[in-house]
C-alpha cells in the first residue's frame, strides 16, 4: 500500500478535526479510522467509490449518527453526539445527493424558510428536522400555527421587524448567488443546474462556517458543472466558508479541490494534493479494480 502522507498544517486555524472516527452498523463498518483537519477557507474533497463510507462520514458530522468510535470538534468544540439542529445552529449545512427543495414553495420561500430557522426556538426546529409528513407550504403553515410559538410572537413588533430582516436578507442572498430574478419561481421550476444552485443558496441562509456538499454536480450536463466549479469557488470566497465536497465527477474534483482524501472500503487509502491523488496507484486501483495497476 502506498503511504498515506500526513498533510501538512498551514498553520491557519482549523474549522474542523475529525479525530480518528469509526463507524458500525451491527456486524458492517462503514466508516474506519477516519481523521481529518480542515483549515478556515480550505476546499477539500473527499472521494472514494460506491460505498466506501463518504455520506456516512457526513451523517456523523452533522449529528444524524453518532461515531461508535472518535470524536468531531468544530471550532475547538467537541461536537459528537449532539443534535442535528444543535450542530446546524453551530454552523455547519449540508446539501443531500438528491435535491431536496420544498417543490410547492417559490424560490424565494425556500431560502426564507431556512432564513427562519436562525429565529426559530428549540421545538420549531425539532418539527422542522422530524415530521416527514409534511412538505412544503403544510409544513410552513403548521410551524406559523404551532400554539407554542408562533401567538406569542405574531403581531409584536420584535417578530415583525425579524419577518422584515429576514425577507431583506433572502433576497440580498438571491442576489449574491445570482437567482434574483426567479425569486417568485416555482422551485422546481428552476432549470436542474438551478435547482441544485437554490439548494447550496438554502443551505447558505443558516449562514454556515463549515458548508458539506454531497454531489452537487450529479445529473448536471457539462455545462452546468463547469457553471457549478465557478460557483462553489465564488461562495467559498464571498462567504468566508470552508468545504468538505463529497463528489464522483472527477473534473469537478480536480477543478476545485484543493486537496483530497480517498476512501475506499471505509478506509483512508490516500490524501494529498489533486495532481498527487490522480496517479497514486491506491486511488486508480479502487477506482479501475487490480487490472488497471
Ligand atoms: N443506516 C445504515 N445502516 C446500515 N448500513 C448502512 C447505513 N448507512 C450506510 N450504510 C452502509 O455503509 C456503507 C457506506 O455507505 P455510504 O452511503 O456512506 O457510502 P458512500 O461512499 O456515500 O456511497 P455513494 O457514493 O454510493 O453515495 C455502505 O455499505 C452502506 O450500505
Amino acid at each position: 500500500m502506498a503511504a498515506i502522507l500526513p498533510f501538512i498544517s498551514s498553520g491557519q486555524e482549523s474549522v474542523i478535526n475529525i479525530n480518528h472516527i469509526t463507524m458500525k452498523f451491527g456486524g458492517l463498518t462503514a466508516v474506519d479510522n477516519f481523521y481529518l483537519d480542515i483549515k478556515k477557507g480550505e476546499l477539500v474533497g473527499l472521494i472514494g467509490p460506491n460505498g466506501a463510507g463518504k455520506t456516512t462520514i457526513f451523517n456523523m458530522i452533522t449529528g444524524v449518527y453518532t461515531p461508535t468510535i472518535g470524536e468531531i470538534y468544530f471550532e475547538d468544540v467537541n461536537i459528537t453526539g449532539l443534535p442535528a439542529n444543535t450542530i446546524t445552529k453551530l454552523g455547519i449545512a449540508r446539501t443531500f445527493q438528491n435535491i431536496r427543495l420544498f417543490h410547492s414553495m417559490t424560490v424565494f420561500e425556500n431560502v426564507l424558510i431556512a432564513e427562519t430557522t436562525k429565529f426559530l426556538d428549540y421545538k420549531t426546529k425539532t418539527l422542522m428536522a422530524t415530521t416527514n409528513s409534511l412538505k412544503g407550504k403544510d409544513l410552513f403553515v403548521k410551524i406559523q400555527r404551532q400554539n407554542w410559538f408562533w401567538p406569542a410572537v405574531l403581531g409584536t413588533s420584535k417578530y415583525k421587524k425579524e419577518l422584515k430582516k429576514m425577507k431583506e436578507d433572502t433576497m440580498l442572498l438571491l442576489e449574491r448567488v445570482g437567482l434574483a430574478e426567479y425569486a417568485n419561481y416555482p422551485a422546481t421550476s428552476l432549470p436542474y443546474g438551478k435547482q441544485r444552485k437554490l439548494e447550496i443558496a438554502r443551505a447558505l441562509a443558516t449562514a454556515p462556517k463549515l458548508l458539506l456538499l454531497d454531489e452537487p454536480a450529479a445529473g448536471m450536463n457539462p455545462q452546468e458543472s463547469i457553471e457549478l466549479m465557478d460557483f462553489i469557488n465564488q461562495i467559498l470566497n464571498d462567504f468566508d466558508l470552508s468545504i468538505l465536497l463529497i463528489e464522483h465527477d472527477m473534473k469537478v474534483v480536480m477543478g476545485v479541490c484543493q486537496r483530497l482524501t480517498v476512501l475506499d472500503y471505509g478506509k483512508i487509502i490516500a490524501q494529498g494534493l489533486p495532481d498527487e491523488i490522480k496517479h497514486n496507484p491506491e486511488v486508480i486501483k479502487a477506482y479501475l479494480g487490480d487490472d488497471a495497476v
